[in-house]
């Protein structure tokens, strides 16, 4: 079984992430894609970030109806921040069948190799990746690497702040956010 990861925040899954984790699993070498849902970001500050069983929620929620998508909580009992390299590890561990490629979005790529033993994370795992507009610069060493791969696929110009600055502001998320999860929030009343 080839397994996609898709980490993230997902402070709220909106989609953005849907449209390039569906992208992948149906046109990438890959066989299903999960949604890993990492409690604390290394590089990103924890304000404003909802509590992260309300993400995995969302998530779940969000992916319901797609057979072609899964998502794992498996961060939840690791040690905070979440490392790449240490849920890669882990899940390895679990399914020692199993190849796992990282996914990610342009501007994750732009920093990969401040990421903690990225090389080992490309020793063992492809690294497929979604363009998206506004990323930094690749690093050259990253550019053309052999187990990097940018796909070809339609710009988003999406993210989750935008979206929690909207709801900040109490106007409309209508088709950014899946529906089920734009309910979950506003009944909830988050991100407010
Ligand atoms: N619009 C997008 N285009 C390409 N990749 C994306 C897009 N949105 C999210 N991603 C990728 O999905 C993964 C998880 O992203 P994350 O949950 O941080 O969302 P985000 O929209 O970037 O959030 P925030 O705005 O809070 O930083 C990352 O690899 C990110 O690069
Ligand atoms: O392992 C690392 O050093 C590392 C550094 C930065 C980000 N990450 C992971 O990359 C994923 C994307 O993060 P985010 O917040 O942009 O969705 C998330 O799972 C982070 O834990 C991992």
């Amino acid at each position: 079984m080839r397994v996609g990861l898709l980490f993230g925040s997902f402070n709220p899954i909106h989609i953005g992430h849907l449209i390039l984790a569906n992208y992948m699993a149906t046109n990438a070498n890959v066989d299903t894609v999960w949604l890993v849902v990492s409690p604390q970001n290394p590089f990103k500050p924890s304000n404003s970030l909802l509590h992260e069983y309300d993400r995995l929620h969302m998530v779940r929620l969000a992916i319901a109806d797609n057979p072609d998508l899964g998502e794992t909580d498996i961060e939840f009992r690791m040690p905070k921040p979440s490392y790449t390299i240490d849920t890669l590890t882990y899940l390895q561990e679990q399914y020692p069948s199993y190849q796992f490629s990282l996914i990610m979005g342009e501007d994750n790529l732009a920093t990969f190799h401040k990421w903690k033993n990225y090389e080992q994370i490309l020793q063992y795992h492809e690294v497929l990746v979604y363009p998206r507009p506004g990323s930094a610069p690749v690093p050259e060493g990253l550019k053309n690497h052999p187990k990097i791969q940018v796909v070809s696929a339609p710009l988003l110009d999406i993210s989750a702040t935008f979206i929690r600055g909207l709801l900040k502001e109490e106007k409309s998320t209508r088709y950014l956010l899946p529906e089920p999860v734009a309910e979950y929030i506003q009944a909830k009343k988050l991100y407010l």
